[in-house]
């Protein structure tokens, strides 16, 4: 499991260690941890060509300790302060290593092997200053391999926003956990390659995360198995109420993904019958109302109904987990969700959150964490708010991390994707998951099966994706 927190639970932490420790040494701890991941970067540090971006705080402190420790192993290192301060320490360390003040930043910058952003870290927001902007762009623009300081600079710690211009490393270097920022994107895309240096917090920091993102063994111990003892309706019968007179395909995508998440039977309810058994004669069929429809254990209501919503409310009224997505998803009364003794999983994207918290698209989109937690609160249920990161929150005040989804491609904005992942994700609910369980792997695994159908680097469809999904269980299986 890959855990991350937010600014102020590090900051405390922070606070607590550096009670315990003289001053400065958490500093210097975290500059060493820097400069031997750059000598890791550079190969060889002797006659190296150094540019340290420096702002006003603590994160250019990192970074000059930092050159200060590359210039004594004999690196060339230049600073280009970028703030109305400096840090007064680092900056005396770096000049007492034989480091320099650069006169024109753009001169040592074309010249530059390795770039440290340390403009800006967990106290940056709103982007970069303008007076950083062509400096961060020449550095960008140069040969020079570009490592972040615990973040790179102008993304928001927190919510992973980029609210203007933010410098795009090459590596981030990160100290003590993961920030949240660098497991959501946008802001997760500016970091690069993130390497963790421990300074000792552990230890000081809570031991439930804020966030956190499945790794492929954590997924391998949550999939459903069956036993000796399994039979088909052991492993868990999935209905699936999907698609329309309009919307067939919806239908079909739906029992495509619901079959390969582990349940033992699909049970599909719906206008699209003909079309499911032609796809998949092992789908069992019902016309009439989910009610009627026998016994499963969870629901996917949703996907393609068109117009007819009678049947979320029959489907909501049962005992059992039910997931709804897409138009199931207009007609929610959240005292109705709240009363449900039965788990309840949303399955929204920006679009459908708007709407279900009745504020802008924008506002969801700008702030996905704070929107998922809010949702959930608000519904009583679990929620998977997709998109280009997607995250899964319970509705349970924070007792238990949001899930961050660390696996995917830009490839799934592909019309029915989501309807494969709202057939899975009931698969994994009927086989026994818990909801923020069964939105997280099936979440993961639609990723991961969207990678594996992208074998070209062509256009992926989302009936390919749910082809792919065996060959991502096979994967995790494998290696978790
Ligand atoms: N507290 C500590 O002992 C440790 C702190 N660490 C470093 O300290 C960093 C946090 O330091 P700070 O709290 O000083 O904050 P930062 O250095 O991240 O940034 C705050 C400074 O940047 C300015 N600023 C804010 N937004 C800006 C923007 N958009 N463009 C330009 N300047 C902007 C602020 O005016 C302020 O002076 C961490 O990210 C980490 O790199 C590490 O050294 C580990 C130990
Ligand atoms: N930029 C992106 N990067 C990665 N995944 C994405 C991106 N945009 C959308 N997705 C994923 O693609 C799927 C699209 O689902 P959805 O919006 O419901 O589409 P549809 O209704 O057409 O099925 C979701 O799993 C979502 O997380
Ligand atoms: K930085």
């Amino acid at each position: 499991m890959r855990t991350a927190y937010s600014v102020q639970t590090v900051r405390a932490a922070e606070t607590e260690l550096m009670a315990r420790l003289p001053q400065g040494a958490l500093m210097q701890r975290a500059a060493a941890g820097l400069a031997a991941a750059c000598a890791d970067l550079l190969g060889r540090v002797y006659g190296a060509r150094v540019v340290l971006l420096v702002g006003s705080g603590d994160n250019g402190g990192d970074a000059l300790y930092a050159g200060a420790r590359l210039a004594r192993r004999g690196a060339g290192v230049w600073a280009v302060p970028l703030g109305a301060r400096i840090h007064e320490g680092g900056l005396a360390a770096l000049l007492g290593a034989g480091g320099q003040v650069a006169d024109d930043p753009f001169e040592v910058l074309a010249g530059a092997e390795l770039v440290l952003d340390g403009i800006t870290g967990i106290g940056g927001h709103g982007g970069l200053r303008p007076d950083a902007v062509p400096v961060a762009r020449a550095a960008r623009g140069s040969n020079a391999v570009v490592v972040a300081v615990d973040l790179p600079s102008g993304v928001e710690a927190d919510s992973g926003e980029v609210r203007g211009e933010a410098l795009r490393a090459d590596a981030t270097v990160t100290f003590g956990t993961y920030k949240q920022g660098l497991l959501i994107d946008p802001a997760k895309e500016y970091a690069g390659t993130v390497r963790l240096v421990g300074i000792g917090l552990e230890a000081h920091l809570p031991s439930v995360p804020d966030i956190e993102a499945l790794q492929h063994a954590d997924v391998a111990q949550l999939l459903p198995m069956p036993t000796g003892e399994s039979d088909k309706y052991r492993r868990g019968v999935v209905g699936v109420v999907a698609g329309s007179a309009r919307y067939p395909g919806a239908a079909v995508l739906a029992v495509a993904g619901a079959l390969r998440g582990g349940a033992g039977a699909v049970r599909y309810v719906g206008h699209a019958a003909e079309a499911v058994i032609a796809r998949f004669p092992e789908a069992l069929v019902h016309g009439g109302p989910p009610s009627k429809a026998g016994r499963v254990q969870a629901w996917v209501v949703g996907p393609g109904l068109g117009e007819d919503l009678d049947v979320v409310q029959d489907v909501l009224d049962s005992d059992v987990p039910v997931l709804v997505d897409a138009d199931g998803l207009r007609p929610l009364d959240p005292s109705a969700l709240r009363d449900r003794a039965a788990p309840t999983l949303l399955t929204p994207h920006a679009g459908e959150a708007a709407a279900l918290l009745g504020m802008p698209r924008e506002e969801v989109e700008s702030a996905r964490l704070a929107s998922v937690r809010e949702l959930a609160a608000r519904y009583g249920a679990t929620v998977l708010l997709k998109g280009s990161t997607t995250l899964v929150a319970a509705p349970d005040e924070g007792r238990s991390p949001v899930r961050v989804n660390p696996m995917g491609t830009p490839w799934l904005a592909t019309a029915g994707s989501g309807d494969v992942l709202s057939g899975l994700a009931g698969s994994l609910l009927a086989a026994g998951l818990e909801a923020r369980d069964a939105g997280s792997v099936a979440a993961y695994l639609h990723g991961l099966a969207a990678r594996h159908a992208l074998t070209d680097g062509a256009p992926i469809t989302a009936y390919e994706v749910a082809g792919a999904l065996r060959s991502a269980w096979r994967d995790v299986r494998e290696s978790g």
